[in-house]
């Protein structure tokens, strides 16, 4: 086995240069410049970026090897020098190795008291009110006859979501006059550990921090430290709960069971991946589906016709709704597909060496899935540019939860994208809520053909340009 594992040869690659390696070939959009080179060298293909060998998996044979044949090896986390920087990758479920006994503690915490079916129903109606409330200050927008930054105003739906379930509060505004600090903070955090970094492929000149990233990450990081420790000093000094249990009672009851594992250092930093997955995923996506559907208003009138049907043109979208809407669900899939919030997953590491399609990872690479190109594939999709929801109603179901291949916007295997159960429940929602409640066009007479689809690539992968829509009344009460 040895022998065997010794010949193996690294994947091809493109020719880098002494000590940086390939870092400048990448450049603002690494998704689309991978794509471009996995078409030359193929599905597994090999780069340096410094001294970091990195592995990019592009087609669905091949994410199947590394999220499933070999998931257990290459399920570690190649450590971003802002991550670092924050002292969160020894506490922090999404930066742990999954050999980790915490990792697996966490894992195991989020889905019984949080994603699982049951907490799902118990938090039902936090996720209804603050919808509503979302439709409620569209209207107003709507009655002024102004545009709205969708992105901006689904980030504090979904802030606001993830604050009343953890602490029975908003922390989210629409109002632009009430402070923003939290909310900023939030989306500066994402794009600072989304920035071209030097110092995550050469470790040793981190310190210098010549870019300015590790303060401005502590800067930020701090706001949510501190929110979050105003929140659990409170609780603890609080006598007897007076609002029903909260997920924060139940993760310091958790703390008080298991005191020697974990710590009120632990709940924070939980809270911390919580508020960071959950917020900017979810409006990146929302805001994605909604510039494709101003683009393409017959697939609007059509999901809206839908909803109609089912809803009623007067009645209001419940969660449950949402599974007798295939036509939305399949909005939601092509917009996952199109654009996944996460390009190229997170980072994975390979924890010893491994053999992938005949070539070797070897041990401590970084393996990057370039989900992105995937979905793009036209040997994959038919019309693979298009948007076109009708893809996914006929022939052999195609779903989004790790184990069609060829649609992995959650990732696959150990990995996977834990609050993938509340994301599926959440984005069909507020979407569904904005299309049922008004009609929408673009503002200052910006044709559907006209409107740009530029996008910027950071730890979420956002439309440069923020979208600005119209909410127009549709019926006596809309
Ligand atoms: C449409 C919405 C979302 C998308 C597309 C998405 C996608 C992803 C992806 C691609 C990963 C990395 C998987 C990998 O490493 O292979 C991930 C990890 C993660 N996501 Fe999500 N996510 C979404 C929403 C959420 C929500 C709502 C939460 C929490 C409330 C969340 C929390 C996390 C956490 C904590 C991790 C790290 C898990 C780990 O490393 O073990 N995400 N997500």
């Amino acid at each position: 086995v040895r022998s065997q594992r010794r010949s193996t040869a690294l994947p091809p690659g493109p020719p880098g240069w002494p000590i940086i390696g390939n870092i400048f070939q990448i450049g603002k959009a690494p998704h689309r410049s991978l794509a471009d080179l996995s078409r030359i060298y193929g599905s597994v293909m090999s780069l340096r970026f410094g001294s970091l060998t990195t592995v990019i998996i592009s087609s669905p044979e091949a994410a199947r090897e590394v999220l499933k044949t070999h998931d257990q090896v290459l399920s570690g986390r190649i450590i971003l020098d802002p991550i670092r920087s924050i002292d969160h990758q020894d506490v922090s479920m999404a930066w742990l190795p999954s050999t980790s006994p915490r990792w697996r503690l966490w894992r195991k915490i989020s889905a019984t008291h949080m994603f699982s079916l049951q907490c799902l129903d118990a938090t039902k109606s936090v996720r209804m009110k603050k919808v509503n409330e979302l439709v409620t200050f569209m209207r107003e927008i709507c009655e002024r006859g102004e545009s709205v930054d969708i992105a901006r105003a689904s980030f504090v739906t979904s802030l606001n979501i993830i604050s009343n379930t953890f602490f029975s509060t908003d922390l989210g505004s629409y109002d632009p006059r009430t402070s923003m600090e939290l909310q900023e903070s939030v989306v500066r955090i994402m794009e600072t550990i989304g920035k071209p970094n030097l110092a995550n492929y050469f470790p040793l000149i981190g310190f210098l921090d010549m870019q300015g990233i590790r303060k401005e990450m502590k800067v930020c990081s701090d706001i949510l430290f501190t929110v979050f420790q105003g929140f659990i000093d409170a609780r603890k000094n609080e006598k007897s709960s007076q609002n029903e249990i909260d997920l924060l009672d139940s993760l310091m009851n958790l703390v008080k069971e298991n005191g020697s594992e974990l710590n009120v250092n632990d709940i924070k930093h939980f809270l911390y991946d919580m508020f960071l997955g959950g917020t900017d995923t979810n409006s990146t996506v929302v805001e994605w589906a909604m510039a494709e559907l101003l683009r393409n208003p017959k697939t609007m009138a059509k999901a809206q016709a839908e909803m109609d049907d089912v809803v009623g043109p007067n009645g209001v979208v419940q969660e449950s709704d949402i599974s007798d809407l295939p036509y939305l669900q399949a909005v939601v899939k092509e917009t996952l597909r199109l654009h996944p919030p996460g390009p190229l997953l997170a980072p994975h590491k390979a924890e010893t060496n491994v053999e992938v399609l005949g070539f070797l990872v070897p041990k401590n690479a970084q393996v990057l899935v370039n989900v992105w190109y995937i979905g793009r594939d036209s040997s994959i999709w038919e019309n693979a540019e298009r948007f076109e929801p009708e893809r996914f109603l006929s022939g052999r179901e195609i779903d989004v939860k790790g184990r069609d291949f060829e649609l992995i916007p959650f990732g696959a295997g150990r990995r996977i994208c834990p609050g993938m159960s509340v994301a599926m429940k959440t984005v069909p929602l507020i979407l569904a809520s904005l299309l049922h409640s008004f009609h929408w066009k673009l503002q200052n007479g910006v044709l559907p053909e006209g409107l740009d689809m530029d996008e910027s690539f950071g730890l979420t992968l956002h439309k440069t340009n923020p979208l600005y829509a119209v909410p127009v009344k549709k019926r006596a009460n809309g």
